[in-house]
C-alpha cells in the first residue's frame, strides 16, 4: 500500500503534486537540487491552502496538517521510506535519465517510479532504472489541485500490480484516470500543443494580436485560457519540449516547432515563472507583448 510518496522537482507541477498527496493524507518527501526552489514550493502550497480556507474549503487544523505531511529534502537518500517516488523536474530526457541514475541506488526494493512527463517515451525513460516493470507515467494536469484528469501510460514492461496501485492512488487523490498508449505527448498534449502551436503560428504571421488571437479562442470556443495565456502558464519551455518530442518522434512536418516560439524560449522569456511570455507579468495586470 502506498503511504510515503516522493517528489523529484519542486517546480509548479511537483509542488501541486505534493500539495494534492499531503492533503489527501499521504506523507511527501519533496526533493529539489535547489532549496530556494523548496521554500518557494511550501509557499505557494501555503498561499493555495488559505485560498481554501478563505472559500470553507478547508479548516486551519487541516491546512496545519497538510503542511507538516511535506518534507522538503536535496538528498536522495530521503527517499529510502518511499512506496513511490513520481519524477516531475525539468521536460528535458537528459536531466530526467541523470535522475534516475541518482535515485535508483536509494530505493527501496518494492518503491515503484512514476513520471510525470507532458511528452517522453515512459519505455526509454523506464528502461533507465533497475525496475521498468514497475516504472509507469503518471501525468498530471495544471494547476494539479483543480485539474481533474490523470493519464496513466504504462511502458512496454510495466506491470499489472503497478498500473492498479497507480490508478487506485489517482482516485484516492480525487482524479479521475485516463489511460493513454506510449506514444509521443500521448493524449492531452497530442491535440493540445499543436493547438498552442498553431497559435503561435498565427501571431507570427502577423494573423491576430495576442489578444485578438486569446480572445477569440475564450469568447469563440469557449476556452477558459486562450493558447496563448495558457503557453505562458505551462511554460514555454515545456511548450517547445513537447513540440521536439512529437516532431522527432513522430516525424511529421506538422508538428515543427514555431520559429517564434523557439525564439521566446532562447531568449529565456518562458512565459509566466520568468514573468515574460506572450504577456509581460511584471504589472499588477498582464499585459500583451505583441
Ligand atoms: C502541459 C501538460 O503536460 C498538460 C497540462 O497540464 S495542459 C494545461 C491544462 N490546464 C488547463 O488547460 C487550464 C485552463 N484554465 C482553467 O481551467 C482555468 O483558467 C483555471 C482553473 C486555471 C482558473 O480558473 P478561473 O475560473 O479563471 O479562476 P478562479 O475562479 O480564480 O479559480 C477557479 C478555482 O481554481 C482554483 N485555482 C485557480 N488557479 C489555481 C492554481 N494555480 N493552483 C491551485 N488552485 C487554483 C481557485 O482557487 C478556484 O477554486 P474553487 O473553485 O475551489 O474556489
Ligand atoms: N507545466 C505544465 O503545465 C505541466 C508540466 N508537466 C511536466 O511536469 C514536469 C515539471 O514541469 P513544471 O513543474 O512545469 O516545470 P518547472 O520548470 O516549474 O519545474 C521544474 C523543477 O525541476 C527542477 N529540477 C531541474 N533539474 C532537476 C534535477 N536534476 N533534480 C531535481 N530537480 C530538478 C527545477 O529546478 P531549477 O529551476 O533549479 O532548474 C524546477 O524546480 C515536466 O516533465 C513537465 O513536462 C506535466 C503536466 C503539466
Amino acid at each position: 500500500m502506498i503511504q510515503t510518496i516522493g517528489v523529484i522537482g519542486a517546480g509548479q507541477m511537483g509542488s501541486g503534486i505534493a500539495h494534492v498527496g499531503a492533503q489527501n493524507g499521504f506523507t511527501i518527501r519533496l526533493l529539489d537540487v535547489d532549496p530556494k526552489a523548496l521554500a518557494h514550493a511550501v509557499e505557494h502550497i501555503d498561499g493555495n491552502l488559505e485560498r481554501l480556507i478563505a472559500r470553507g474549503k478547508l479548516t486551519a487544523k487541516e491546512k496545519a496538517e497538510t503542511l507538516g505531511r511535506i518534507h522538503g529534502i536535496t538528498d536522495y537518500r530521503d527517499f529510502k521510506d518511499c512506496d513511490l517516488v513520481i519524477e516531475a523536474a525539468t521536460e528535458n530526457e537528459p536531466i530526467k535519465r541523470e535522475i534516475f541514475k541518482h535515485l535508483v541506488p536509494h530505493l527501496n526494493e518494492r518503491a515503484m517510479v512514476a513520471t510525470n512527463t507532458s511528452s517522453i517515451s515512459i519505455t526509454r525513460l523506464a528502461a533507465t532504472t533497475d525496475r521498468p516493470e514497475r516504472f509507469i507515467g503518471m501525468h498530471f494536469m495544471n494547476p494539479v489541485p483543480v485539474m481533474k484528469l490523470v493519464e496513466i501510460i504504462r511502458g512496454i514492461a510495466t506491470d499489472d500490480a503497478t498500473y492498479e496501485a497507480i490508478h487506485e492512488l489517482s482516485v484516492k487523490l480525487g482524479k479521475t484516470p485516463a489511460v493513454s498508449e506510449d506514444f509521443p505527448a500521448f493524449i492531452v498534449n497530442r491535440i493540445l500543443l499543436p493547438m498552442i502551436n498553431e497559435a503561435v503560428y498565427t501571431l507570427y504571421e502577423g494573423v491576430g494580436s495576442v489578444e485578438a488571437i486569446d480572445t477569440s479562442m475564450k469568447l469563440g470556443a469557449n476556452h477558459p485560457m486562450g493558447p496563448l495565456e495558457l503557453a505562458d502558464f505551462i511554460g514555454l519551455d515545456t511548450c517547445l519540449s513537447i513540440m521536439n518530442v512529437l516532431y522527432d518522434g513522430l516525424a511529421d512536418s506538422k508538428y515543427r516547432p514555431c520559429p517564434l516560439l523557439v525564439k521566446y524560449v532562447e531568449a529565456g522569456w518562458l512565459g509566466r515563472k520568468t514573468k515574460r511570455g506572450f504577456y509581460d507579468y511584471s504589472k499588477d495586470v498582464p499585459v500583451p507583448t505583441r
